[in-house]
């Protein structure tokens, strides 16, 4: 069976560093999969290779058996790859429900010309987008879904990355891919994310999940499946349990961090 998604050989050269060196995943529809490794491994390079930041020197990426190597990143957006960045993209003078609003751009169809020319179409479209957006934010996140008219930037950290996944989920995405979601949280606020993850998990079935993460907490409470990067490479791939006994693995990364989160 064809993969959701596919990394062949995925290379990266930046002057004389090869970032990330002949990568292969496969993702399956309704899989989670995380990608573990050490600071300056190459994984958000991967990501950035995936999702159209970055053009990758050498492989491909396939999405449903299509090649989409080096397209834009708002048309693989809307081929169905949605994602997450590091820090923080949202806008923080717009309100919780219009960050959600804006994420869905991809799938209205009215542009500048409707709005000029045909507002009251433009305006239906964009009432039934707030709508949407109300929707799935209650269903993802209450807590958010709560604050929905606050302005975005009056959210702290973790409420800001738990909103940033409702926006990437807004487009409507076949494969959303998360990167460091937990990253500066407590395990509180780690706790609260897990729960989005998981209610979003039942309410969309069939999407798929690559997650960067370090809180070894998550990576061993969600994930199906855990693939290692180390210097660019990948040097592991398979079930966590199995994975984080492997000595190459413990040695690049699980012996410093698994052993105080085992
Ligand atoms: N645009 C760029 N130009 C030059 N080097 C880059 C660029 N982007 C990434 N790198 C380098 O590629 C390597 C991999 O970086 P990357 O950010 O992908 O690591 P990472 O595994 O995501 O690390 P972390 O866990 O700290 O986020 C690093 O050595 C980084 O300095």
């Amino acid at each position: 069976m064809t993969p959701l998604l596919e990394v062949r050989g995925l290379t990266i050269r930046f002057g004389g560093l090869v970032a990330v060196n002949d990568v292969n995943l496969a993702l399956s529809a309704n899989e989670v999969l995380c990608i573990i490794g050490p600071n300056g491994a190459g994984k958000s390079t991967l990501f950035n290779m995936i999702s159209g930041v970055y053009r990758p020197s050498a492989g491909e990426v396939l999405l449903e058996g299509q090649d989409i190597t080096g397209w834009p990143a708002h048309k693989i957006t809307a081929a169905g790859i949605a994602r997450t960045f590091q820090s923080s993209r949202l806008f923080n003078d717009l309100s919780l429900i219009d960050n959600v609003v804006i994420g869905m751009h991809c799938r209205t169809r009215s542009g500048v010309f409707d709005a000029l020319l045909r507002p009251g179409k433009a305006r239906a479209e964009l009432e039934a987008a707030a709508g949407k957006a109300g929707d799935l934010l209650q269903a993802i996140s209450p807590e958010l879904y709560a604050r929905r008219h606050s302005l975005a930037g009056s959210l702290p950290q973790a409420d800001r990355r738990r909103l940033e996944i409702a926006r990437a989920l807004a487009s409507d995405p076949k494969v959303i891919m998360l990167d460091e979601p937990s990253s500066g949280m407590d395990d509180r606020d780690t706790d609260a994310l897990m729960e989005d993850v998981r209610r979003t998990m039942a309410e969309r079935p069939s999407l798929s999940y690559l997650i960067i993460e370090h809180d070894m907490r998550l990576v061993s409470s969600l994930p199906d499946r855990v693939a290692v990067i180390d210097y660019g490479s990948k040097i592991a791939d398979g079930d966590f349990a199995d994975v984080r006994l492997l000595p190459r693995v413990q040695e690049a990364y699980l012996g410093q961090k698994a052993s105080q989160n085992a």
